[in-house]
């Protein structure tokens, strides 16, 4: 019992889950070429964004991350429930944080909410000696958001934000059915490309691209549904899908397909900003084991 009680918090000190989730914003920004997505060539779909709002972004929302994670230690020993109501708090404070870099403009909403409850359940685990994988991760959070959908998105009158908006007209459930039901969205579909890519020698960069595009295939991203409607979302997981059944895909001809995408979306005025949350989650917990 205390070896593993060492070994979880060795590992945790050495692949500090707060440390990870600011290089995962890094990476995702700089991730280039992405689909509709402000990245290192150009701002996507967006007017209101580029990268280096996002820079910013990152430097204010980054000394949050470790709060989370000390909250999920904190609560630890109640029920996962608890651990959410404790961490809203600070995630409505980095939330605010992240609008005073950034001028108003939601760079993060998603990404903070996302990861700001990685680093919860990473707290919950560490305190509880349990083994930080992948599917402990996501248990954690599926427990800690229980009901999230039914409580804030079914019973609700008036819809307020864009997520409350879409799950009236579409019935889809966004970033908060993403984190209920434990990310499966990533474990299903982001994670296999990303370790298959892998296995294949591709680049970290391709490989992370492929996730991406695997991400985009099967995410019902509701960055995508407010600005294109259902066709919208069709549009680009067929689109998604066609790219990535394209034989040895990979290097300048992935490169080539995602700049192709990149103009249609563009075009479109689309942008998968969902998906480009989820693959930091990805990136996250493709340092875990399974
Ligand atoms: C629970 C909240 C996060 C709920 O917010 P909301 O009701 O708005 O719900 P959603 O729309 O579902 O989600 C908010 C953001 O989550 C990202 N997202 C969308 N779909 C998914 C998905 N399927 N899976 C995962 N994540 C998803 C997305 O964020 C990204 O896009 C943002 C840019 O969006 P937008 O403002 O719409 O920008 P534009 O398209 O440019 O707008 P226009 O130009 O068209 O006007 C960017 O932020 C990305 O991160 C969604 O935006 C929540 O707000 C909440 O409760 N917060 C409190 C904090 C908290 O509880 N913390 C505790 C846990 S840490
Ligand atoms: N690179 C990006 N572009 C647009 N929206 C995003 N949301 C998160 N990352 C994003």
């Amino acid at each position: 019992m205390t070896i593993l009680a060492v070994d979880v918090n060795r590992v945790e000190s050495v692949r500090n889950i707060a440390w990870l989730s600011t290089e995962a914003m890094y990476r995702e920004v700089t991730l280039t070429p992405k689909p509709g997505l402000v990245d290192g060539e150009n701002n996507g779909a967006h007017r209101d964004m580029n990268i280096t709002l996002f820079m910013d972004s990152i430097t204010a929302v980054s000394p949050w991350f470790i709060r989370f994670f000390e909250q999920g230690k904190a609560t630890a020993d109640s029920p996962a429930s608890q651990t959410l109501l404790a961490i809203r708090p600070i995630g409505l404070a980095c939330e605010q944080a992240m609008f005073n870099a950034t001028g108003g403009v939601n760079t993060h909403k998603g990404g903070v909410f996302s990861l700001g409850l990685l680093c919860a359940a990473a707290g919950r685990l560490v305190k509880g000696n349990k083994l930080l994988s992948q599917r402990n991760l996501c248990r954690e959070i599926s427990a800690m958001c229980a009901g999230l959908v039914d409580n804030e998105l079914n019973r609700i009158g008036q819809a307020k934000t864009k997520g409350e908006h879409i799950f009236q007209s579409f019935g889809f459930t966004g970033a908060r059915g993403e984190a209920e039901n434990g990310f499966v969205t990533v474990r299903r579909y982001g994670l296999p490309q990303w370790e298959k890519s892998l296995r294949e020698g591709l680049s970290e960069q391709d490989a992370l691209l492929k996730m991406l595009l695997a991400l985009m295939a099967a995410n019902p991203d509701t960055n995508v549904l407010s600005r294109g409607g259902l066709k919208g979302l069709k549009y680009v997981q067929r689109y998604a899908k066609r790219v990535l059944s394209i034989k040895n895909l990979s290097g300048e001809k992935l490169r080539k397909a995602l700049i192709k995408m990149d103009n249609a979306l563009i075009e479109k005025n689309i942008s998968p900003g969902g998906s480009a949350d989820l693959l930091a989650v990805g990136w996250v917990l493709s340092h875990y084991p399974a």
